[in-house]
């Protein structure tokens, strides 16, 4: 059983154009579609679709349109209910698969909220696998105002404390200042996600640029976050493909290039697909081919559709082990490290 925990999902409107946006002009939708989103509510989504036991845990009402989709997708949740409704993000899909996308804030979870919120986390893990807590607990996209930015770290210090030696292990994937927040405050997860963007802005090394041109930079980047208690870091590349770095080896994933529809819940279905790979005993380069093949997968579908297993070609995916030569510190591409969160 996998726990997701979204403390901001959205409602995902998704606007389908016939032809490339025109900023300014009025323009008719070939199609529309909505589906209940936010970035860990898709990993339980794409673990659902995949026959892996997973439950969203989320605020929101119980008739909040994000509850309705997630009854309707036959994906198990526990809501914590909040009088505003959730927000609603949107994207506009161009033909050529270029994703817009509009994120709002959502509503304001306060200090009470947000304990209520963990307590209902620490109860799902629990009662999950007939008694045997999770075995992991995905910690996944923004805060709502309101939240603190330390947030993911308080999670996973409750969890650890409350669970011991049984505790299920933490991924975390998110950007600014939550993640910033989670890293400082010692979150140290089992797996962080970043992309190329997050893993050069919360290390302080090389540019997203750099990292996506240079996998040896990115596995120094990479090893700075396990040296700091990350146990493993899954940098996900866009059509690059994906790196899988932890303590013992380094790997690169590439793949053929897609035909793009929405990059919307592509890194989130990377996620799904690792650990669908991971629960059932694959070793970590299986774990990043099954990443990659999912995330490609997600990016052929529209809106935020989530593949399912039977939908992703891992055969497709070529995984080699990165060797990186003793002199290569990333030195020379340090900036100031980050020492305080910032907005
Ligand atoms: O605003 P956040 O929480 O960073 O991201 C939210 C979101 O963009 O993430 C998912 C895709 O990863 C979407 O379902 C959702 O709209």
């Amino acid at each position: 059983m996998i726990v997701t925990l979204t403390v901001n999902p959205s409602l995902d409107r998704t606007v389908e154009l016939p032809g490339t946006l025109v900023r300014g002009a009025v323009q008719r939708a070939a199609a529309i579609s909505q589906d209940p989103g936010g970035k860990g509510v898709n990993v339980s989504r794409a673990l659902t679709a995949s026959g892996v036991e997973s439950i969203a845990v989320l605020p929101g009402a119980d008739n909040d349109p994000v509850m309705a989709g997630l009854r309707s997708a036959g994906v198990s949740y526990a809501n914590l209910p909040i009088a505003a409704a959730l927000r609603s993000n949107i994207t506009l899909t161009e033909p050529d698969g270029t994703t817009t996308k509009i994120n709002v804030p959502g509503p304001p979870l306060d200090a009470s909220e947000q304990e209520a919120l963990i307590s209902l986390l620490l109860n799902t893990c629990a009662a999950s696998d007939g008694g045997a807590p999770a075995s992991w607990l995905v910690l996944a996209g923004s805060l709502p105002p309101g939240a603190s930015p330390d947030l993911y770290a308080l999670v996973s210090h409750a969890v650890r404390r409350h669970f011991g030696s049984t505790a299920p292990r933490i991924a975390i994937d998110s950007s600014g200042p939550p993640l910033l927040g989670a890293l400082m405050h010692d979150a140290t997860p089992d797996l962080l996600k970043p992309n190329a963007e997050e893993l050069a802005e919360v290390t302080g090394i090389g540019s997203e640029e750099e990292l996506e041109a240079d996998p040896v930079l990115a596995v120094v980047a990479a090893r700075s976050l396990i040296a700091r208690g990350v146990g493993a870091v899954l940098a996900t590349l866009g059509p690059k493909g994906a790196l899988l770095i932890t303590a013992e080896g380094a790997w690169q994933a590439t793949r053929p290039p897609v035909e793009a529809r929405s990059t919307v819940g592509a890194g989130d279905s990377s996620l799904a697909g690792y650990l669908l790979a991971n629960v059932s005993g694959a070793p970590p380069a299986g774990c990043l081919r099954q990443a990659v093949a999912h995330g490609a997968a997600a990016a052929s579908l529209p809106g935020t559709t989530i593949p399912t297993l039977a939908q992703t070609d891992p055969s497709a995916v070529t995984v080699t082990e990165i060797a990186v030569p003793a002199d290569v510190s990333g030195t020379e591409f340090t900036r100031a490290a980050p020492t305080k969160e910032e907005d």
